[in-house]
């Protein structure tokens, strides 16, 4: 059976807080509690062009709110501050496997923390590199834009990428939640749940137009 025509899953979704307005982090954090997640985007300005922000701003979240902190790790050699992030409040954290030498060990760690293990890698990077870890993680994020901005624009061929790690993971018999980020609106949802994505992650498209509640509310009427 194809992808396409399985059954449907619950689809998950992760508004991205990059998109939000940091000077009402909590009131932002508020907009989307009828989400599934917070995806919290950490950059260190090493592994990606970028520097977003860290540790205090995760801390604060979790202050803030009670909703899944899944924690987007963009950070070379992400090992060393896996306990840092965990302390801080994430209850998932995804790392790039081109920011390790020991993805697998990696992975490892971030399950002795007790926590929600992701596995990443951006659009120019084969498939076949997180193919050894996908039994031992919890979730499997598809990099659908260059990592380190919001706001641009989805490329195509990150689709097929969808299907075939969906391939993969049934193959397993996997319950890893296949997870979409970049590019991602309620225009081109639709396509990533039929391809076999269970988790889509959206910053402008859920903080842009209207604000937070009216972006969420356009997801469901796409998802409907
Ligand atoms: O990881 C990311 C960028 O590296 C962000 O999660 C992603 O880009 C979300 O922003 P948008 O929905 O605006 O593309
Ligand atoms: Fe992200």
């Amino acid at each position: 059976m194809t992808a396409d025509a399985a059954a449907p899953r619950p689809v998950k979704l992760a508004p991205s807080l990059l998109a939000c307005d940091f000077s009402r982090l909590g009131d932002e954090l508020r907009a989307i509690e009828g989400a599934d997640w917070a995806h919290v985007d950490v950059m260190d300005g090493s592994f990606v062009p970028n520097i977003s922000f860290g540790l205090p701003i995760l801390a604060a979240a979790r202050r803030a709110s009670p909703l899944f902190m899944d924690v987007h790790l963009m950070v070379d050699r992400p090992e060393r501050y896996l306990r840092d992030f965990a302390d801080a409040g994430a209850d998932g954290l995804t790392v790039h496997v081109e920011a390790t030498p020991h993805i697998h060990r990696t992975v490892q760690q971030i399950r002795e923390l007790g926590k929600r293990a992701g596995v990443t890698l951006n659009p120019g990077t084969p498939l076949e590199a997180v193919r050894p870890v996908l039994a031992d993680v919890d979730l499997v994020l598809v990099m659908s834009v260059n990592p380190g901005f919001g706001g641009q624009k989805f490329i195509p061929a990150s689709l097929e990428r969808i299907r075939t790690l969906r391939r993969w993971l049934d193959e397993l018999d996997s319950p890893a939640e296949l997870q979409v980020d970049g590019g991602v609106t309620s225009q081109n949802a639709r396509a990533m749940v039929h391809a076999g994505a269970t988790c889509l992650v959206a910053g402008s498209a859920v903080y842009g137009e209207g604000g937070a509640q009216a972006g969420l509310e356009r997801f469901r009427e796409a998802l409907k």
